[in-house]
């Protein structure tokens, strides 16, 4: 029996529609020799290649499986070169952001705060936030997601960021997780972070909690349950916290 021709019309938008869907974008953030190219090859390739040009400013473009569902991520490897040309531009484009630092190099922590208070300048997706402390203040910040990852802790001997370090700093900026690890030595932990990010991203546009819930966790919130407190002693280079996760999305 062939089908009535409206219905083939109708698979046919459904088809359409699904080609429609937007790419996730991500932006990997931080500052030069931490590792962002070296990331975004693991991620997309699973190998870890040694050098790159750090001048080149690349858009990577991959279907990649998250908990069984297609997603078409593209990812911006940035350049410290393009870095005052291109910051606003780049920030704007992206869904969500990978802010990474080097747990041997302290310049390389710290720079992850200026990155993260240029993404809540920049950002095209802000929302109103009141200080606790005073009301009357009006300050927007980004409801990106912005995972924070501190890598090469292969390098035992050359660390100078402290796991809590970077945890704390992690809650300070409102990051929605934090991760360490190396890259060179590691594969499934970055396949991970990639997956979080996009989940609370999702989650995020589609909020299962009432509004007036945050996503983005504030000092007060940031302390690990005594779960938690055995997986990173366990595990120390691991996510602490990660709201989608949590809710079990
Ligand atoms: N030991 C070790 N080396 C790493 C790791 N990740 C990256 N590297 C090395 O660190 C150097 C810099 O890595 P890149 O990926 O080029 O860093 P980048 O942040 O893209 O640097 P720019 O392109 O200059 O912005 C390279 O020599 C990598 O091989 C890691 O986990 N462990």
């Amino acid at each position: 029996m062939s089908l009535p021709s409206n219905n083939s019309k109708y698979t046919l938008k459904k088809i359409t529609l699904r080609q429609k869907q937007r790419c996730f974008r991500v932006a990997i953030l931080g500052q030069n020799g931490v590792g962002k190219s070296a990331l975004t090859v693991r991620f997309l390739t699973r190998r870890f290649i040694g050098e790159y040009d750090s001048t080149l400013e690349q858009v990577y473009r991959s279907n990649k499986p998250v908990h069984g569902r297609d997603v078409d991520f593209e990812i911006l490897d940035t350049a410290i070169e393009h870095e005052n040309n291109c910051m606003e531009e780049n920030i704007r484009w992206a869904d969500a952001f990978i802010l990474m630092y080097s747990v041997t190099d302290m310049c390389s922590f710290n720079e992850c705060c200026r990155l993260k208070f240029l993404i809540n300048s920049y950002c095209k997706k802000r929302r109103p936030l009141r200080m606790t402390s005073d009301p009357s203040s009006k300050v927007t910040i980004s409801t990106a997601p912005v995972i924070l990852v501190g890598n090469q802790i292969d390098k035992i001997r050359d660390r100078m960021v402290t796991f809590d370090e970077g945890r704390r700093r992690a809650c300070e900026m409102g990051c929605v997780g934090f991760y360490e690890v190396s890259v060179s030595e590691m594969i499934d932990r970055i396949t991970e972070i990639f997956d979080d990010l996009y989940i609370t991203f999702k989650s995020s546009k589609h909020p299962r909690v009432k509004k007036s819930q945050s996503f983005i966790r504030t000092n007060k919130d940031c302390h690990s349950s005594s779960e938690e407190d055995d997986q990173i002693k366990k595990h120390p280079e691991t996510t602490i916290f990660n709201p989608a996760r949590r809710s079990g999305i």
